[in-house]
């Protein structure tokens, strides 16, 4: 397979994936997925925005740093502040950093949007490419709703950019508009129309508004596109992005007819898609294609009976070809450390010897509750005791009786900066009790936006994992997770979490003013 078969995965789930209504991420969220993505070994990691904000300018910073495995690119606007300061960011990386910066091309974004005519806006992306060059040879232009362009204004941006020092040249369907053959025409047209276009990699960045990203970014790289924009889980503005999992194992799946490579090591994407949902709270739906929990299950008669005789009646791909270990029991009540910290490492997790110590010490009561321990009881573990934020509010204990006759109660028993707190509180329901018998120790004021449950493995003995987001008085918004075999402590844990969660966030903020 040659170098002009291989497909370039550029990952944009910590820029347009953060841009997901409630995906905002800090910095330690964004390095742990960071360095999963460096495990998945995709070759361009779009890490942020960072003129966006502080908190984006050090992540991208952070990355740029850190990371060593992949490229790191950062977005700018066409203009010199934003460039300069995604530069900024982005030098530690050397040559691997890469300065991605965009306009939109299309009437309506120029007129209604930029206010800008097409010489105007021809001009700030040349302008932008050449100052985005002096600094690195590693530039990328995106003619933002290119999709909506008209060609011949599109070709001749596209040749402008390219002179001017674009290496890789992306042409996005913005608002996910475009079909299949509509998209593979106009990569045509650019292949045809544009006379240096073989001096840059042609990329491509799908939006999901019509369900279309995957097949459409596929089309794109039948036409001649080499790089894929994506996303884990397919997160993104509105209906997301491109799904790295799909779009790559749709590459592999059917290499007979698309005969391409790419550099991502398949097994990982299981585990990069927990960890996001992890972190973001936002969970795929159970027959999301690859990563849903549904997408190797069998139910009915007929297809249990194919897959016993043999697998590939009813399987296009194998559960470990994309991480997911068939093997149930992992782990007992026997089991010591280090198969413990084994599986943690095969589940992607290097954890310091005292994140180890904390988990296992979790991993030991659970075992003493529950039959089986399954990956996602471990996965929930490394959640709720090690990627924590320091603890201001601690649940000491908490009793609730409730049923269909006694009024709903909670006591609760906190320790807030280093005293012990009780209170016990009626309420609508088990958990509207606690999470009122917490607002009142806390003396919180945030709003609780949304709360949701739902069991990590099946059976009765499962765990229980709770999301809670809260809004503060300022607007803040935060996620809290927490996890239990008993769901009223998922619940409260899950609070708890927000509300601290909440307090460094205030903190930080008021160190960065
Ligand atoms: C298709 C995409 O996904 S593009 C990326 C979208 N992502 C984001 O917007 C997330 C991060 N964004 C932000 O934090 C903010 O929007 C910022 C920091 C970039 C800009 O904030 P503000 O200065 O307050 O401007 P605001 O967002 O309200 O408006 C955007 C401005 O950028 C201009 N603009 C938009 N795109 C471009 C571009 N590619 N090049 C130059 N200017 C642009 C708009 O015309 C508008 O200019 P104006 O302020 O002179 O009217
Ligand atoms: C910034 C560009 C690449 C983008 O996200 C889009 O056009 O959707
Ligand atoms: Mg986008």
């Amino acid at each position: 397979m040659s170098q002009k078969d291989k497909i370039i995965i550029f990952d944009t789930t910590l820029r347009d994936g953060e841009q997901s209504p409630g995906a905002s991420m800090n910095i330690e969220e964004k390095m742990r997925i960071a360095h999963q993505l460096e495990r998945l070994n995709v070759d361009v990691i779009e890490a942020g925005f960072p003129i966006a904000s502080d908190g984006d300018y050090e992540a991208v910073k952070k990355i740029a740093q850190t990371i060593k495995g992949s490229q790191i690119a950062g977005l700018s606007r066409s203009s010199n502040m934003d460039i300069d300061r995604a530069w900024d960011a982005l030098q530690y990386a050397g040559e691997r950093g890469r300065i991605h910066t965009f306009i939109a091309t299309s009437d309506i974004h120029m007129k209604y949007k930029l206010k800008m005519s097409e010489q105007e806006v021809l001009d700030a992306a040349v302008a932008a490419v050449t100052r985005a060059s002096g600094y690195t040879p590693n530039v990328e232009f995106s003619a933002e709703d290119a999709v909506r362009t008209k060609l011949p204004f599109l070709a001749k941006v596209i040749k402008a950019v390219i002179e001017a020092g674009a290496t890789t040249v992306n042409i996005p369907d913005t608002v996910g508009y475009t079909i299949p053959s509509e998209y593979y025409d106009i990569i045509s047209y650019l292949k045809k129309n544009v006379s240096n276009i073989d001096q840059a990699i042609i990329s491509v960045h799908c939006h999901n508004d019509l369900g279309l990203a995957v097949a459409n970014s596929l089309a794109a790289v039948q036409a001649g596109a080499r790089q894929l924009e994506c996303t884990i889980n397919g997160i993104g503005e509105r209906a997301g992005n491109c799904s790295l999992e799909e779009a790559v194992m749709t590459l592999r799946t059917r290499h007979d007819i698309l005969p391409y490579t790419t550099s991502v090591v398949t097994e990982q994407i299981t585990q990069a898609s927990k960890l996001l949902s992890t972190i973001t709270g936002i969970h795929v739906q159970p027959n999301k294609a690859i990563v849903g929990t549904n997408a190797f299950a069998h139910e009915a008669g007929i297809h249990q009976h194919g897959v016993m005789m043999d697998k590939s009646t009813y399987e296009i791909m194998t559960p470990e070809s994309v991480g997911l270990n068939q093997n149930k029991l992992v782990l007992g009540k026997h089991s010591g450390r280090h198969a413990f910290i084994d599986r943690l490492n095969q589940l992607g997790y290097s954890l310091s010897p005292e994140e180890n110590q904390k988990a296992f010490v979790r991993f030991k009561t659970l075992a003493d509750m529950k039959k089986e321990i399954f990956d996602e009881d471990l996965d929930a573990i490394v959640a709720d005791e090690v990627l924590r934020v320091p603890e201001i509010y601690k649940l000491e204990q908490m009793n609730v009786s409730s049923g269909s006759f006694a009024a709903p109660t909670a006591t609760v028993a906190m320790e807030i900066n280093g005293k012990i707190k009780r209170t016990a509180v009626i309420g609508d329901g088990p958990v509207d009790a606690t999470f009122k018998a917490i607002k009142k120790l806390s003396k919180s004021k945030a709003t609780l936006l949304n709360f949701s449950l739902g069991a990590i493995t099946g059976g009765t003995d499962a765990q229980g994992e709770c999301s809670v987001r809260l809004r503060s008085v300022e607007g803040r918004e935060v996620l809290g997770q927490g996890a239990h075999s008993d769901i009223i402590v998922a619940s409260a844990k899950a609070y708890i979490n927000a509300l601290n969660n909440l307090a460094v966030a205030e903190k930080r903020s008021h160190t960065t003013i």
